[in-house]
């Protein structure tokens, strides 16, 4: 029926490494292009986790101009995934933090397992970062201004039961009935014509993708500069050490 299913698979955590982005990006582009397929199903093939977000090892301990290299290939993917003319469903079956709810938050419809474990949100604030204005922007049209304030506030990793009943997610299904419940959401969503659906996606999101458009060289600088200084490499490092020592 034209629904290609993308698979993340970066073990252990599925976090978004510069490689992993550029392959994500290529195949996006490639799906894109091929006029079969109208629907990507997002699911992660890592037991558990949907993603973990951006790599935290590509923010810690490098250069200027890597992290710029790897900023200006987040922004690609987001643009890319945000601004898709195809249908994009997500089958969040693990833990989606940080860049993992970023990539939900993409898609036009979300299914998330009912796994107490799995929690989903934009918890930058936790790691002594901040979410750039495009990523609250992206929160803001999805949860409403006042829900994603206090969650990016607090950094909030949301259950299912709670993601959706703040709007995170669209639906909470047994687990193993996520990858189904995406098929049959998708069969309803590809019924719809679609140029209108396609035009009417593109009226609702262009103006949040156009922000970023018009200042991509800048917020590539804000971030470089940003996650430079040493206070925030120190909170990285100190968030990494804690994720070592969880393991016990
Ligand atoms: C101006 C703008 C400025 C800045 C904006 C920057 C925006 C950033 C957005 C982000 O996405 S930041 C990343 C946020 N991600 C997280 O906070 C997730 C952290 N990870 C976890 O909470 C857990 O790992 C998990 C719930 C995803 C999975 O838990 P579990 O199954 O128990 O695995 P481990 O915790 O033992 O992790 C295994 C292994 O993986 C490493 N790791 C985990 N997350 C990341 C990551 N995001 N990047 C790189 N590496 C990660 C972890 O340290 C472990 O490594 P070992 O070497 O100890 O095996």
């Amino acid at each position: 029926m034209g629904v290609a299913v993308m698979k993340l698979r970066n073990p252990p955590v599925n976090s978004l490494s510069l490689e992993c982005l550029t392959e994500f990006t290529i195949s996006l582009e490639k799906l894109e292009n091929d006029k079969s397929i109208r629907g990507v199903i997002l699911t992660s093939e890592c037991p558990g986790i949907f993603s973990a977000g951006l790599d935290l090892l590509e923010m810690y301990g490098r250069n200027p101009a890597h992290y710029a290299e790897y900023w200006k290939n987040v922004q690609e993917l987001w643009l890319r995934l945000y601004t898709s003319n195809m249908i994009l469903v997500s089958a969040i079956n693990g833990a989606s933090p940080a860049g993992g709810c970023l990539l939900a938050l993409c898609c036009d419809y979300r299914v998330m397992a009912d796994n107490p474990k799995y929690t989903i949100g934009l918890n930058e604030s936790l790691l002594g970062i901040v979410a750039p204005f495009w990523f609250k922007d992206m929160y803001v049209n999805t949860i409403g201004h006042r829900e994603a304030e206090r969650a990016l506030q607090l950094g909030t990793l949301f259950s299912p039961a709670e993601a959706l009943k703040v709007g995170v997610v669209d639906e909470v299904v047994p687990e193993d009935q996520v990858h189904s419940k995406a098929r049959s959401v998708m069969t309803k969503w590809l019924a719809i014509p679609d140029h209108s659906r396609q035009l009417t996606k593109n009226m609702m999101r262009k103006a949040t993708a156009d922000n970023l458009i018009k200042q991509r060289e800048a917020d590539i600088q804000n971030f470089t500069s940003f996650i430079s200084k040493d206070s925030i490499q120190k909170s990285l490092h100190m968030y990494l050490e804690k994720l070592k020592q969880k393991k016990g």
